[in-house]
């Protein structure tokens, strides 16, 4: 792809984007404020100012002035607790709309793992972009974006070989491909050396000469690079410490009465102000500033650049096209991406797959070697029911584990594809299921290989698909139930809680046992029909002794063989009376409830609606009240 160079920063042409108005975000008197019980903590107060497109602002600061704050709001990505007017083009924003426009690359740079940068740019492309364009033309929008933030030499290379660097730009060029007019980056320089660091910067500027708006945060630049920023927006104390020119920083300080070392870096110097360390300065530079109001240094020393030479047409307002702001690509398409996307990330992590068949083979092999030929012998009726149970452990454990440990992490990056509108969390939550649904059957059906023949159950076509249906579908709920522990908790959390909340389960799932026909109690009876255990117990029961099978055969070395009669032993286990396919609808059931539960706690956690934000703000004042009880 051949770039064209036509200026400093260099001229990169981006085709096919789709065009959006240039977006002037502004705010007055913002505040935000948390609240920790009884106390409230301002972490923002009243501050003022503006960022313009074409330009590309760094928030500086001392640490815990408040610049993630700052951008989180401006992002709205924080809404509660914040108060004042955030404005788009003079208008008041919208923050829905804002959303939309908008796109926030934080500090983490969580990227999706095992795929390569460009196959991560296509499918980016593919999910923003939809069926607007061709795939020829999405290659061209990638090449271009993947030429714009050198990144050619990486395309091959998979997201976690990335070097810190590279792993920034790949955040930056993903969220590039629908062209925002609005970029927020949390720190995109930490971590990278000054090379990287100096890269990083020039390429966002010229991100920012399309006609971009970009705000990142930045911990202590060199002078090299913060006379690269266009502005500069110091946030001391949570007040505006200075908004201007990064050559209006010397000027400035002089001018009230803090002159800066000529050996010394401006930005070290007034952070280091803003910091306290040369006294109280803080109230005469944020009355300087009028706390961010004033424009007197927004136009000192100015570097002139021509917007004609740069990019700016796809952002010229002229042309902007009659863009809706709802997804490019439909659900459908969406749902296609993502699960193409993630059977890709499962068949290429070898190492959890191969770990997961070793799993269910040496489970497998295990437990068909502790009940090796019991399946027709009359005087093992009672171990071939515990086969059952451990089958159904089995299927609890396998599943459910690796989600436990694996779907925080995902929820995190989720949050920041879903936050940036990437895809509906429907889509994605239908692209999951479908493209681990195979998998766990696929392991399922490993073990089943090895216990079934090993411990000589009855060879019926009926009675295997039986045996097989009903340990698939407890697989698949156990999975479900996996997810709806963990997309509201940490990994930790979540290992605590999954195997706490089982037990119980596991427990009621053989209450009542060995009574016969005779009902338990009622409270007992229905806590027992929330164990999707017992109806997978019953399941694998039914299936091996159900259906009029005949006695099975007392050893000769057996005087007596009490369970022969298998008619006998099922009424003793209190299981004459179940229904096959009433166990089955009722496992179908609990894994439709627990899938829309996991959906639905999913959903809060990503946008939490007035109910859930009480709930947790209950829970944050009991557990406020119990702390300060101590
Ligand atoms: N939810 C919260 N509850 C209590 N205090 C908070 C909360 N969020 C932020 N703070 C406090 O607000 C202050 C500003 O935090 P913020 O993360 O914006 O700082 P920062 O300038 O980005 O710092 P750093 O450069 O170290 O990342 C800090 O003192 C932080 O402890």
């Amino acid at each position: 792809m051949e770039i064209q160079m036509s200026s400093p920063l260099g001229r990169a042409h981006l085709s096919h984007l789709p065009q959006r108005p240039p977006i002037n975000l502004s705010f007055q008197d913002l505040s935000y404020t948390v609240s920790n019980g009884k106390v409230s903590k301002f972490i923002l107060r009243s501050i003022n100012g503006e960022f313009r497109s074409g330009q590309l602002t760094a928030i500086l600061g001392p640490s815990g002035a408040g610049k993630s704050t700052l951008l989180n709001v401006l992002a709205g990505y924080r809404v509660l607790g914040a108060s004042g007017v955030i404005s788009t083009n003079g208008n008041p924003r919208d923050v829905n709309l804002f959303r939309k426009l908008s796109r926030y690359i934080m500090q983490d740079d969580l990227l999706q793992p095992l795929i390569t940068v460009q196959e991560a740019m296509l499918m980016a492309a593919d999910l923003k972009l939809g069926d607007n364009l061709d795939r020829a033309k999405k290659t061209v929008v990638v090449e271009e974006i993947i030429q714009l933030l050198r990144l050619n030499k990486a395309r091959n290379t998979v997201t976690e070989n990335l070097s810190g660097g590279e792993r920034k730009r790949l955040a930056i060029a993903l969220e590039l491909v629908n062209n925002p007019p609005v970029i927020f980056l949390d720190e995109p320089t930490t971590g990278l050396d000054d090379v990287a660091s100096s890269t990083c910067v020039s390429l966002l500027k010229r991100v920012a000469r399309g006609g971009r708006t970009v705000i990142c945060s930045v911990h202590t630049p060199s002078a090299r690079l913060f006379s690269v920023f266009d502005q500069v927006y110091v946030v001391a104390d949570g007040r505006c410490a200075y908004q201007g020119t990064s050559a209006g920083v010397v000027p400035f300080l002089q001018e009230i009465g803090l002159p800066c070392p000529t050996t010394y870096n401006p930005a070290d110097f007034i952070i280091e102000v803003s910091s306290g360390e040369y006294g109280s300065h803080v109230d005469k530079m944020v009355q300087g500033v009028e706390n961010g109001r004033c424009q007197r240094w927004k136009s000192y020393a100015i570097e002139e650049y021509q917007y004609g030479e740069e990019e700016i047409e796809q952002l010229n307002t002229e042309v902007i096209e009659k863009h809706n702001y709802h997804y490019e690509s439909t659900g459908y398409q969406q749902f296609k991406v993502l699960a193409r996307r993630m059977v890709l990330q499962t068949f290429r992590n070898r190492g959890y797959l191969w770990l997961r068949f070793s799993m269910h083979l040496f489970i497998g092999t295990i437990i068909g070697s502790l009940f090796t030929n019991i399946g027709f012998d009359g005087s093992k009726t009672l171990y071939n029911f515990g086969f059952c149970f451990a089958c159904i452990l089995a299927m609890l454990y396998t599943p459910m584990m690796p989600i436990l440990l694996a779907f925080p992490t995902e929820v995190m990056l989720i949050k920041r594809e879903y936050f940036n509108r990437w895809y509906g969390l429907k889509p994605y939550f239908a692209a999951m299921v479908v493209s681990r649904t195979p998998a766990t059957i696929f392991f399922t059906l490993i073990y089943l290989a090895i216990v079934y023949p090993a411990t000589a159950q009855p060879m019926e076509l009926t009675r295997i698909l039986m045996f097989v249906s009903t340990c698939i579908l407890v697989a698949l709920v156990a999975e479900s139930m996996g997810t709806v522990i963990s997309s509201t908790l940490s990994i930790v959390n979540s290992m605590f809680v999954g195997p706490v909340v089982t037990v119980p389960l596991m427990l009621l799932s053989v209450y009542g046992i060995g009574n016969g026909d005779d009902p338990p109690p009622i409270i007992w009876k229905m806590a027992r029909a929330c164990s999707f255990m017992r109806y997978g117990l019953e399941g694998l029961i039914v299936a091996i002794y159900g259906d009029s099978r005949a006695d099975l055969v007392c050893p000769e070395d057996v005087d007596y063989c009490e369970y022969k009669n298998v008619k006998y032993f099922v009424k003793l286990m209190g299981m004459s009376q179940v229904c096959y396919w009433f166990d089955m609808c009722m496992l179908f059931v609990m894994l439709l409830t627990l899938n829309l539960v996991a959906y639905y706690l999913l959903r809060q956690r990503l946008s939490p609606n007035y109910a859930f934000r009480a709930i947790k703000l209950i829970g944050r004042f009991i557990k406020n009240r119990m702390n300060s009880s101590h």
